[in-house]
């Protein structure tokens, strides 16, 4: 349906790279380590779930991934581009140009409608928007009958659909997902994380995906375990029962261990 990998196929076949990026969050008596020394790399039309306990650093590590948040040290590159320093007027177009962002809370604009919602990055990139593409991937999505609503007309999986596609309309480099079914019914989850499974698999998007839930992470290649601001293991082809064991270990010996980096499989 959509030809993501394209725009950046000959940039590199890698998607995601940090290197060595910490986040030192407030000052002095109140600093908080949120990430201490993260190095990865992802290829593209890979799908990564990040785990990790509360406050184990997974939001920072997807904010400053995105470009939504800078780290204090070290580096990250987005299909070989390095995230812009400075000023937010740069940072903004590097996340217009490079990444899609899927939130818990959906973030559909409430007067507009599906179809509206689905473009909106499009415009306010100042690109005229192509409304049958976006209608095309809103269809792949089961929304195709959706168009005209608004969101308070839909159901809280379809509400998600929605901001599936708008951040697919845009074929982004990497999409990044923050807790995307925490808000959702079972059901409704799994069909979530079906399409972006098909995204990934389909289109070969690169998706990245924070979660607490074993089951979501399962539908991943790969678990990257985050434990104070530090990634300490790695699962390919994960199953729930292995992720869900992982994370019950997860913080008894991991102080011990050096940083670990993630590389692409
Ligand atoms: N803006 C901020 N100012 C100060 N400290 C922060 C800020 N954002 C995060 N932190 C701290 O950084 C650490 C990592 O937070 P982060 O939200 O990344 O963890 P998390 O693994 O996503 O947690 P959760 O699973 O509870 O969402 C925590 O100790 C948190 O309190």
């Amino acid at each position: 349906m959509i030809d993501n990998h394209s725009r950046f196929a000959n940039d590199s076949a890698e998607a995601l790279r940090l290197e060595n990026v910490r986040k030192v969050h407030g000052a002095d008596g109140s600093r908080v380590v949120a990430l201490d020394g993260v190095s990865l790399a992802l290829r593209a039309g890979s799908f990564t779930a990040v785990m990790g306990p509360s406050g184990s650093g997974k939001s920072t590590l997807l904010q400053c991934a995105a470009g939504l948040d800078q780290p204090t040290d070290g580096r990250v590159f987005v299909a070989g581009a390095p995230l812009a320093g400075g000023s937010e007027t740069a940072l903004t177009k590097f996340r217009r140009e490079r990444v899609g962002f899927i939130f818990q809370q959906f973030n559909l604009l409430p007067m507009l409608t599906v179809l509206q919602n689905t473009t909106l990055p499009l415009r306010l990139a100042g690109q005229k928007p192509d409304e049958g593409k976006a209608a095309a991937v809103l269809a792949r999505l089961g929304l195709g009958d959706r168009l005209g609503r608004l969101p308070s007309e839909l159901s809280g999986g379809q509400q998600q659909r929605v901001a599936i596609a708008r951040a697919l309309v845009a074929e982004p480099a990497v999409l990044f997902a923050d807790e995307p079914t925490g808000a959702l019914d079972s059901r409704s989850a799994r069909e979530v994380l079906g399409l972006l499974a098909e995204a990934v698999r389909r289109d070969g998007q690169t998706v990245v995906v924070v979660t607490h839930d074993p089951v979501a992470a399962s539908y991943a290649d790969a678990v990257l375990f985050l434990a104070d601001g530090r990634i300490v293991d790695r699962i390919a082809a994960p199953t729930a029962e292995a992720v869900a064991e992982r994370m019950t270990h997860l913080g008894d010996d991991d102080a011990e261990h050096p940083a670990f980096t993630a590389a692409a499989s």
